[in-house]
C-alpha cells in the first residue's frame, strides 16, 4: 500500500484564505482589525525564521503583527512588563511568546502574566484547564492544526483508536485532550512506554510528537492508518542538512493509508492556527460571532 499525503501546506493555505475573508468582513462590518504581538527573546537563528513567517502571514491575512525583539539577556521584569503592557493594548488581541525561553527566566510565569483572552498559543493555564474541562478555549495551534486535517481526512473520527507518541504540554496533552472530545479512544505513549511498537500498531490515528528524528517506522503502523507527523528535526551536517518529522516517511508511507510529510505538513498548518487563533480572539474579545470551522 502507497498513503496518501495529507497536503498541509495546500490545507493551510486554505485556511489562511478563511481567515483572511473572516478579517476583511470584521474590517467592512465593525471597522476592527485584528492584531498580533509576538514577543522574541534572544537570537535563536531557527526561531528568527518563524518569526519571521508569522510576521509575513499575518499581514497577508489583513491583520496587524508587531513583533519584539528583546535581549536574549533581558531581565524578567522587563518581559513581564511587555507583556502587562500589551494585555492592556486595545490595538493587539492575541500574544504570543516565542518558546524556548532562556534559562534565566520562568517561562511559565510569563505565559500565566498574558491575558488569557489573549493568550492565542494556548499556553496561559486557565485555557489548558478549560480545554480539559470541555469549555470554550484557546486551543493550543500545533494540535488544532493536527485536528483539522484528521477532520478533513476522516470526518467522524467517533471510536477510532488514537495513539499520541509524546506527552508535552504544547502538543501531545492538548492534542490527546482533542481526540478525546471528538471521541477517539486516547492512549498516550512515551519513551517510556512498554513496546512502543505494538500500542502504535494498535492506533487508527498515530499522532508522532517525540521530538526524535525518524523513531515511527513502518513496523509500528497499522495498515490504512492515518498518520500524523509533528516532529520537525533538522539533521545532518557540513551545510548539507535537511528537515526530518519523527517518522521514517519511506517505511510509513507503504504502510499507512495517508500520511502528512515533513516538511509541508504540521508546520505550516501551526501558522495558519495561530492566525485563526488570533481572528477567534478578536470576536470573543468584541463579542461578535465566530467564524466557523476555525476552531473546536
Ligand atoms: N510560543 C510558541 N509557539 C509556537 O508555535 C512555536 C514556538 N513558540 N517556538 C518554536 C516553534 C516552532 N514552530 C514552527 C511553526 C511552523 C513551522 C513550519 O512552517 N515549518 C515548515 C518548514 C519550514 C522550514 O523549511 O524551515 C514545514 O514544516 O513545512 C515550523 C515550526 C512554532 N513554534
Amino acid at each position: 500500500m502507497t498513503a496518501q499525503i495529507i497536503d498541509g501546506k495546500a490545507f493551510a493555505a486554505k485556511v489562511r484564505g478563511q481567515v483572511a475573508d473572516g478579517v476583511a468582513r470584521l474590517k467592512a462590518d465593525h471597522g476592527i482589525t485584528p492584531g498580533l504581538a509576538v514577543v522574541l527573546v534572544g537570537e535563536d537563528p531557527a526561531s528568527q525564521v518563524y518569526v519571521r513567517n508569522k510576521g509575513v502571514q499575518t499581514e497577508e491575512a489583513g491583520m496587524r503583527s508587531v513583533t519584539h525583539r528583546l535581549d536574549a539577556g533581558v531581565e524578567q521584569i522587563e518581559l513581564l512588563n511587555l507583556i502587562y503592557q500589551l494585555n492592556g493594548d486595545d490595538e493587539i488581541n492575541g500574544i504570543l511568546v516565542q518558546l524556548p525561553l532562556p534559562a534565566h527566566i520562568d517561562a511559565s510565569f510569563i505565559l500565566d502574566a498574558i491575558d488569557p483572552q489573549k493568550d492565542v498559543d494556548g499556553f496561559h493555564m486557565s485555557n489548558v484547564g478549560r480545554l480539559a474541562t470541555g469549555q470554550k478555549a484557546m486551543v493550543p495551534c500545533t494540535p488544532l492544526g493536527c485536528l483539522m486535517m484528521l477532520r478533513d481526512h476522516l470526518g467522524d473520527l467517533s471510536g477510532l483508536n488514537a495513539v499520541v507518541v509524546g506527552r508535552s504540554n504544547i502538543v501531545g496533552k492538548p492534542m490527546a485532550q482533542l481526540l478525546l472530545a471528538d471521541n477517539c479512544t486516547v492512549t498516550i505513549a512515551h519513551s517510556r512506554t512498554r513496546d512502543l511498537a505494538a500500542v502504535c500498531r494498535g492506533a487508527d490515528i498515530l499522532v508522532a510528537a517525540v521530538g526524535r528524528p525518524e523513531m515511527i517506522t513502518g513496523d509500528m503502523v497499522k495498515p490504512g492508518a492515518t498518520v500524523i507527523d509533528v516532529g520537525i528535526n533538522r539533521v545532518g551536517r557540513d551545510g548539507k542538512t535537511r528537515l526530518v518529522g519523527d517518522v521514517d516517511f519511506a517505511s510509513a508511507s507503504e504502510v499507512a493509508g495517508a500520511i502528512t510529510p515533513v516538511p509541508g505538513g504540521v508546520g505550516p498548518m501551526t501558522i495558519a492556527c495561530l492566525l485563526a487563533n488570533t481572528l477567534t480572539a478578536t470576536c470573543r474579545w468584541h463579542n461578535l460571532p465566530e467564524p466557523e470551522g476555525l476552531t473546536v
